[in-house]
């Protein structure tokens, strides 16, 4: 008898798949603290959780029969996933369930912004009778920016384009085909800052959009512009944003999500301007039946031994090929963390080309690990089961080769990836006795260990440009630990790759970037 404890409120009737299987026991303890989780978890075989239970790595090592962590909703960041992993617990999460729910939720928000409505009820319910006070702005011929283009945004910017805005999207995934398809324009952030009425934030809270919407963000925009956070609270600075309201900058703002929850005594709450929800956003009967039914499907098929598509963390490769695919993984993963991060545009297209020994065996769980790698940098929720599919749902399309020319190496793998304007390309290797090495970035051999910070900076080959830059690095304490240098011609384009051993600041690329001989500089962090 498999034993389930849920620990936060989860639909009944998303559960009954559940509590009427015959090999399954449900228990529910509901808002238990951390001590009582920690008490009541040892027996347990699988933990059904939305946001409010926090599962530490206290509360895992407690958990001795745990296999599987069943998350009722998105976002996992209530659940510590790497120290789940390290003990071999499966997380699943429900991505679709509440999508549709959050960007209604968020639409309610931007109207209710637009048109002062919880203002206006509470001044109404406290006995005035005011209209001029609560005059709004229509949403026809606005434009909303959306920040964040996955599920959630994608149903907003749907319901904008039927409200008659303009709907300005950005995401490093978002390719032009996919914005056509919508109806949405796809531009950079600076443009989405200085264009919007309204500004929506949808991605994930991850260390790219930690405070993505800060005081320069706000410097970058319309006066009067008009925010909501439905995501994560920490996607927005909320210190920047109450100064923004205080100076007049933002209009109002509608969030639904805060750094800390529950937010106490919290000064955007008693801004005249802010309008707020207790993290509602997935908060609808069809929304928690849909993840309740779906993570209980999927948590019955982890304990039963079958098949599972929703999980977080585990790599499920099939134990003979695992046996031999196990010693590119990590490779297959740094190329792809690699290649995507050479440039700024979305992904179009991945081609893999795999070359020697690799050729005798199905390679597709590499191709899933590359794909795991490259989305790594923009999606929080992105595993090895999950890669392919959320790599087809942003519309980039994955292509895997067989080749013969393996250039002298036993084993190759060519990652080519084409954005809207460039084509770019890198190739590494598993060389017995040395490791990782990648090998080719672009056109460009070279010998590099694929791991930690390394600064790619595209420059002419000319004498001094190397030590010009170790010049740069060395008075902004910047150690090398190692570098490569790549070229064709004497005199020609070149790349170098530089091993630093902290991550730089952009005080640092800016001064390289105004060496006459370089062209341009990226960090690659693996
Ligand atoms: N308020 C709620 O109750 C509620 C409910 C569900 C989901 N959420 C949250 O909403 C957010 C979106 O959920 P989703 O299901 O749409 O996720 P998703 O993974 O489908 O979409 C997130 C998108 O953000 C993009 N992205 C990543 N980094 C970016 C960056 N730096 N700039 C711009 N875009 C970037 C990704 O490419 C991806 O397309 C998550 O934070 C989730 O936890 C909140
Ligand atoms: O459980 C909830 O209501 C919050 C869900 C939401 O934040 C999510 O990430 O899915």
């Amino acid at each position: 008898m498999y034993k389930v404890l849920v620990t936060d409120p989860l639909s009944d009737h998303g559960l009954r798949q559940l509590t009427d299987a015959r090999d399954v026991e449900v228990v529910k303890k509901i808002g238990l603290t951390e001590s009582a989780l920690i008490d009541t978890i040892p027996p347990y075989d699988a933990l059904l959780v939305r946001s409010q239970t926090q599962v530490n790595e206290r509360v895992l090592d407690a958990a001795k029969q745990l296999k599987v962590i069943g998350r009722a909703g998105v976002g996992v960041d209530n659940i510590d996933v790497p120290a789940a992993t390290e003990r071999g617990i499966v997380v699943l999460n429900a991505p679709d369930g509440n999508t549709v729910s959050t960007a209604e939720h968020t639409f309610a928000m931007l109207m209710a912004l637009s048109r002062n409505i919880p203002q206006a009820y509470r001044s109404l319910i406290g006995g005035e009778w005011n209209r001029k006070k609560f005059v709004g702005v229509e949403l026809r011929g606005k434009t909303l920016g959306v920040v964040g283009m996955g599920r959630i945004g994608t149903e907003v910017a749907k319901r904008a384009k039927a409200f008659g805005m303009s709907v300005l999207g950005y995401d490093p995934f978002l390719t032009g085909e996919r914005a056509k398809s919508i109806g949405v324009e796809k531009v950079d952030l600076s443009r989405l800052f200085a264009e919007s009425d309204f500004i929506t934030v949808h991605t994930p809270l991850i260390k790219e959009t930690h405070h993505l919407i800060d005081s320069d963000a706000f410097a970058a925009m319309k006066d009067g512009v008009r925010i909501l956070n439905c995501a994560r609270g920490g996607i927005v600075d909320e210190e920047a944003l109450l100064a923004a309201l205080e100076s007049g900058k933002v209009a109002g703002a509608a969030l639904d999500v805060f750094e800390d929850e529950p937010p106490t005594d919290h000064p955007l709450l008693k801004h005249p301007r802010v309008i707020a929800t207790p993290h509602l956003g997935a908060s609808t009967v069809e929304a928690q039946e849909h993840v309740a039914l779906d993570v209980s499907e999927e948590v019955l098929h982890v304990l039963r031994g079958e098949t599972f598509k929703n999980a977080v963390n585990l790599p499920s490769i099939p134990a003979e090929l695992a046996e031999r695919i196990a010693p590119y993984q990590a490779l297959a993963e740094k190329l792809g963390k690699f290649v995507v991060q050479m440039t700024e545009h979305a992904v179009e297209k991945i081609t893999v080309s795999y070359a020697g020994s690799l050729n005798e065996f199905d390679t597709s769980p590499l191709t899933r690990m590359i794909l795991k790698g490259a989305l790594s940098c923009f999606v929080t929720d992105v595993n090895y089961v999950n890669a392919v599919a959320l790599a087809k749902a942003r519309g980039i399309d994955v292509t895997e080769e067989r080749s013969s020319a393996s250039r002298a190496f036993t084993n190759l793998i060519t990652v080519h990836m084409e954005t809207a304007g460039e084509e770019l390309s890198v190739a590494g290797t598993l060389v017995n006795g040395f490791g990782e090495r990648i090998v080719k970035i672009n056109a460009y051999s070279i010998d590099l260990q694929p791991q930690g910070h390394l600064l790619y900076i595209q420059h002419q080959d000319r004498p001094g440009a190397i030590g010009r830059v170790g010049t740069i690095l060395g008075s902004h304490d910047v150690n090398i630990a190692a570098m490569q240098v790549g070229r064709r011609d004497i005199g020609g384009q070149a790349i170098m790759v530089l091993s630093v051993d902290k991550p730089v600041t952009a005080d640092v690329v800016t001064a390289l970037e105004t060496l006459e001989e370089v062209r341009s500089v990226t960090e690659i962090d693996l």
